[in-house]
C-alpha cells in the first residue's frame, strides 16, 4: 500500500510523487474521509480519482501532473472547496454542470491540459478570483464574462483571437496574461500594457473598430548581403543600386504598403560592431527577411554557412523563438548559372533543417536526462518546465527564394511572394488587428506632424507638446488615453518611447531613425578613424585640447574605454551635420560635464557599456552583498566620465595579470548556453556585474570582479563545441571565518544576474553545473533549480557534508553547492 510521504496529520494528506495509479483506499475510509480539508496528490499516474466525492470537506484539491484525461465530474460534490488544481493532465472537456456548484471555488488552475473549449455555466462559479487557463487550444474564452469577482486571468498560449471586452469593462480583473495567442482584437501590443492598457483599448473602441493590416519585417543577414538593396527596391518596386560607400550603420528603417498590407522595414547594418545592438530591436511578430550572398556562399566551407546563415538564425531564435524566416539568395546574377545557384539553395536549405533538428534533439536530450537523473526531485519542475516551452517554440524557416537584385522582375516577383506569405494566416495568424478610431486618429496625426514640420526634424518632443499638439487636432485627448496608445505605436516600432527610462520618461522619438542615427554615432566599426577626424574647433567647443583627442584615441584603442567628453564632441559633430544643433537641443541630448545626456542614459539603460570614474582609484572598502541582507552602497555612486565597451577590448591580459593561474581546487560553477551564448550576453553580463562590485577588471572574453577580500572571475568559453560561461572563484583558506559563505555569496549574486539577463532571450536555454574538482574526471554535479535559488533556504538546500561523483570522486558538500556551515564552525567544517 502506499505511504503517505508527507504530514501524517487527518486535515492535511500528502500523497504526491507515489506513481499512485487510483486513489488511496485509507484516505477513502469512511473515519478520514470527512476530515480531510487539503489533498495533494500532484505528480501521480492517475487516470480517474473515483469517489472523491467521499472527501466532503476537501478544501484544496492538488490533482496536478497525472494522467487525468476526462475532468473528474465527481468535484463538483466538493461544496467546501476553494482551491482546485488540475495543470498538467490531458483534460479536453469540462462538463456543464460542475462550476455552478462550486460556489466557493476561488482558485483553479487548468493550465497545460488539451481544452478546446468552455462550458458555458462556467459563468456562474459567483466566487472564482484565479483561472489558469494558459497553454491549451481555446479558441475563446467569452464564458468567463460573467464572472464578476475574477482578479487574475491566465490564458497564455492558446489559439485566441479575441478577448471578450465585458470582462474588461466590469469585473475586478487586475491581471491578464495572453501571449503566445494570434490575437486581433486587443493587439498583443496592447495586452502588453496589462489589463490598464486592455480596459483603456475596449473603453476607446466602442463601435468604432478599424481593421488594419501591418508586419514588421527585419532584414538581417552578413554585410554586403544586398539587405539594403532589397529594402529600398521593395519600396521602389524596382532595382535600387546601393553604393557600397552607403552601408547602413546601425538600423535603417522605411515603410512599404504592398497589396493593402504595410511592412514597417527594419534593415540592420550587418557589420559585426553593430550586432550587440541588434538583440534591442529584434522584437516578436515580425517577418524576418536573412539575406545570403550565394555569389560568395561556399557549399564545401563550414564556416560560411556559420557566419552567413546558422549565427543569424541562431539569433533569431533565442531572441524571438516563434519568428519566421524567409530566406534570400542575392547575386545570382554574379553565380556561374542555374545549376550553381540550385546546388546553393539546396545546401542551405538542408544544413538549415539539420540544424534545426539536431537544436530538437538536443532539447529532448537534456529533458530526459533531467527527468532519469532527478526523477524524485521537486527541484527539477521548473527547468523541465523551461524545457518544454522550449521544445513547444517553432521558429519557421522558409525555403530560400534566390534573388537576382538587378532586375525589376525578380523584385516585383520578390513582392508578391512576401505578400502572399504574409496573407497565410499559419505563419502570420494576426497581421489583422481591429484599433479604435482614437488609435487610428493619433498615428495619422503623428503622421502629419512630421509631415507638415509641427515638429523639428529630430522628431524628439516631450509628452506634453504631443498631448498639446494633438489636442489643437482632435479635440479633447485624455492623457492616460494618449499614454496607452502611445505605448502600442512603441511596440509596433513607429515612435519609440522609453517611458521605463526616468530621465527618458517624458521624451517621446517620433523619428526612431533619428534615434538609431545617434547610436551609430558611437556604436560603429571606424570609431577610431571618427576620432582622428575631430576637428580643432570642436575640440575646443568641449574645451579639450589635441592632447586629449590623443588619449581618447589610446584609451579606446587600449583600454576600450571612450571619455564621456569624446563622446560629446561626436554627438555635436552628427547633430550639426543633421543640422539639428540648437543648442537647447545639443545640451538636453548631449548633456554637460556634471550631467548626462539623453543620449548616455539610453546607452546605459541598454548596457551597451559601463559608466566608470578614469580620474579616481577604485573603492576597495565597498561592502559586501549578502543575499539576505539588506545591502547599502558603501560611498554615493561616484560621477562618471567615461564608458568601457567592451566588445571592443581585444585581450584578457589585465584580468589575467591579476587572476595570477587557475588551479583544480577552485570553486568553478560552468553555465551552459544551448544552442549558444547569445551574441551580447557576456557583454551585457560584465556590465552589470561590474555595475554591482565597484572594484573589477575587463577583458574581451573574461572580468575579474572583487568584493574587497575575494575575487570572482567569469569567462566565456567555448569545450567541445559546447559555449559556456564559467565561474570560479579560489578555494577559500581553511580556518577562516566565513570564507566559504562569503564565496558562495558571490557566485550566487552572479548567478542572479545571469538568470535576469536571460529573460531577454527567451529561446535560450541554460544548464549550471559544479564540475568534479578532481583532476581529469569529466563527471559534473548538476543544480536541480537555480533559478529559484532566491527566496529559498540556499545554504539548508543540501544536507549531506559530502557528495560523490559517478566516477567516485568524494567532495565536501561546500565546495560544490553552497551550503550553510554555521559561521563559527565554517573553517573547521571547510577542510
Ligand atoms: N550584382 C548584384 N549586386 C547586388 C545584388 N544585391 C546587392 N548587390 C550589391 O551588393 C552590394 C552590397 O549590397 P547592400 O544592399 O549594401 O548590402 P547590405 O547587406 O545592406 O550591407 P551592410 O549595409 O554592410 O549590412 C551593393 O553594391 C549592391 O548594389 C545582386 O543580386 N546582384
Amino acid at each position: 500500500m502506499a505511504q503517505s510521504n508527507g504530514i501524517q496529520k487527518k486535515e492535511k494528506m500528502d500523497y504526491s510523487k507515489l506513481k499512485l495509479k487510483e486513489l488511496p483506499k485509507e484516505v477513502l475510509a469512511s473515519e478520514i474521509a470527512g476530515a480531510v480539508k487539503h489533498l495533494n496528490l500532484q505528480h501521480n499516474k492517475l487516470k480517474q480519482v473515483c469517489e472523491i466525492s467521499k472527501l466532503l470537506n476537501l478544501t484544496l484539491l492538488n490533482l496536478s501532473d497525472n494522467d487525468l484525461s476526462e475532468f473528474p465530474t465527481e468535484i463538483k460534490e466538493l461544496r467546501y472547496l476553494d482551491k482546485l488544481y488540475l495543470n498538467q493532465n490531458n483534460i479536453k472537456t469540462i462538463p456543464e454542470g460542475v462550476f455552478p456548484q462550486l460556489e466557493r471555488l476561488k482558485f483553479v488552475k487548468l493550465s497545460t491540459n488539451r481544452l478546446t473549449g468552455l462550458p458555458s455555466d462556467m459563468r456562474y462559479c459567483k466566487s472564482l478570483y484565479y483561472i489558469n487557463l494558459s497553454n491549451n487550444c481555446l479558441k475563446d474564452v467569452n464564458v468567463l464574462e460573467g464572472l464578476s469577482s475574477l482578479g487574475e486571468l491566465h490564458v497564455r498560449n492558446n489559439n485566441l483571437q479575441d478577448l471578450p471586452a465585458g470582462l474588461f469593462l466590469n469585473s475586478a480583473l487586475t491581471m491578464c496574461k495572453a501571449t503566445g495567442n494570434p490575437l486581433r482584437e486587443p493587439p498583443i501590443e496592447v495586452c502588453a500594457g496589462g489589463v490598464k492598457d486592455i480596459q483603456r483599448y475596449f473603453k476607446m473602441l466602442g463601435n468604432s473598430g478599424q481593421r488594419v493590416h501591418r508586419v514588421k519585417t527585419m532584414f538581417l543577414g552578413s554585410s554586403m548581403a544586398g539587405k539594403s538593396t532589397i529594402c529600398c527596391s521593395l519600396r521602389k518596386g524596382q532595382p535600387v543600386e546601393v553604393d557600397v560607400a552607403d552601408r547602413t550603420v546601425g538600423i535603417e528603417i522605411k515603410d512599404v504598403v504592398l497589396g493593402g498590407i504595410q511592412f514597417l522595414l527594419w534593415d540592420f547594418a550587418g557589420q559585426e560592431e553593430y550586432y550587440f545592438t541588434h538583440h534591442v530591436f529584434i522584437t516578436p511578430q515580425a517577418l524576418v527577411i536573412l539575406t545570403i550572398n550565394l555569389a560568395s556562399y561556399d557549399v564545401n566551407d563550414p564556416q560560411c554557412f556559420k557566419d552567413s546563415v546558422s549565427f543569424w538564425i541562431n539569433n533569431v531564435q533565442l531572441r524571438v523563438p516563434d519568428s519566421v524566416v524567409l530566406l534570400v539568395g542575392t547575386h545570382t546574377d554574379e553565380c556561374s548559372g542555374e545549376a550553381e545557384v540550385q546546388r546553393k539553395k539546396v545546401d542551405i536549405e538542408r544544413k538549415v533543417r539539420q540544424m534545426l533538428e539536431e537544436r530538437k534533439a538536443n532539447l529532448e536530450r537534456r529533458k530526459h536526462t533531467i527527468e532519469e537523473d532527478l526523477e524524485d526531485s521537486k527541484q527539477v519542475f521548473h527547468q523541465l518546465k523551461d524545457l518544454k516551452q522550449l521544445t513547444q517554440y517553432n521558429l519557421k524557416v522558409l525555403d530560400l527564394v534566390p534573388m537576382d537584385c538587378t532586375k525589376t522582375e525578380e523584385i516585383t516577383k520578390f513582392q508578391d511572394y512576401i505578400l502572399c506569405q504574409v496573407k497565410n494566416k499559419e505563419l502570420f495568424p494576426s497581421i489583422e488587428t481591429t484599433l479604435p478610431r482614437r488609435y487610428q486618429e493619433v498615428e495619422t496625426s503623428i503622421q502629419e506632424f512630421r509631415e507638415n514640420d509641427d515638429i523639428p526634424k529630430h522628431g524628439i518632443v516631450s509628452f506634453e507638446e504631443i498631448l498639446h499638439g494633438l489636442k489643437g487636432k482632435l479635440g479633447d485627448v485624455d492623457q492616460e488615453d494618449l499614454r496607452c496608445i502611445l505605448r502600442y505605436l512603441h511596440r509596433i516600432g513607429i515612435i519609440v518611447w522609453y517611458e521605463e527610462i526616468n530621465a527618458l520618461s517624458d521624451t517621446v522619438f517620433i523619428e526612431p531613425s533619428f534615434l538609431i542615427k545617434l547610436f551609430k554615432t558611437i556604436v560603429r566599426h571606424d570609431l577610431v578613424n571618427q576620432l582622428q577626424e575631430i576637428s580643432r574647433d570642436q575640440l575646443i567647443e568641449e574645451r579639450s585640447l589635441a592632447m586629449h583627442r590623443d588619449i581618447w584615441i589610446n584609451d579606446l584603442k587600449g583600454k576600450a574605454t571612450l571619455h564621456n567628453a569624446a563622446i560629446r564632441v561626436m554627438l555635436r559633430k552628427t547633430l550639426k551635420e543633421l543640422e539639428m544643433d540648437e543648442k537647447d537641443f545639443v545640451k538636453e541630448i548631449v548633456g554637460t560635464r556634471k550631467s548626462d545626456g539623453k543620449f548616455l542614459a539610453l546607452l546605459h539603460h541598454f548596457q551597451i557599456c559601463l559608466p566608470l570614474k578614469l580620474s579616481s582609484p577604485l573603492n576597495p572598502n565597498a561592502r559586501a552583498f549578502s543575499p539576505d541582507q539588506n545591502w547599502e552602497l558603501s560611498n554615493p555612486p561616484p560621477c562618471h566620465d567615461a564608458c568601457l565597451f567592451p566588445n571592443y577590448l581585444k585581450d584578457n591580459c589585465r584580468v589575467l595579470e591579476m587572476w595570477g593561474e587557475d588551479h583544480y581546487e577552485d570553486i568553478k560553477i560552468c553555465v551552459y548556453f544551448l544552442p549558444e551564448v547569445p551574441h551580447g550576453f557576456f557583454h551585457r553580463l560584465i556590465i552589470k556585474c561590474c555595475s554591482f562590485y565597484p572594484t573589477h577588471w575587463v577583458g574581451r572574453d573574461h572580468c575579474l570582479v572583487s568584493n574587497s577580500t575575494r575575487l570572482v572571475l567569469l569567462k566565456q568559453k567555448c569545450v567541445n563545441e559546447d559555449q559556456l560561461i564559467e565561474i570560479r572563484c579560489k578555494r577559500p583558506d581553511s580556518g577562516k571565518k566565513g570564507q566559504w559563505r562569503s564565496a558562495w555569496d558571490m557566485i550566487l549574486v552572479i548567478l542572479q544576474r545571469v538568470d535576469q539577463l536571460t529573460e531577454q532571450w527567451p529561446g535560450l536555454c541554460l544548464s549550471v553545473t559544479s564540475p568534479c574538482a578532481e583532476e581529469g574526471c569529466g563527471d559534473s554535479f548538476l543544480w536541480a533549480d537555480w533559478k529559484n535559488l532566491h527566496g529559498t533556504d540556499i545554504y539548508n538546500m543540501t544536507k549531506e557534508d559530502k557528495m560523490i561523483c559517478r566516477n567516485g570522486h568524494t567532495h565536501r558538500t561546500e565546495t560544490l553547492f553552497p551550503k550553510g556551515l554555521g559561521d563559527t564552525k565554517s573553517g573547521k567544517n571547510a577542510d
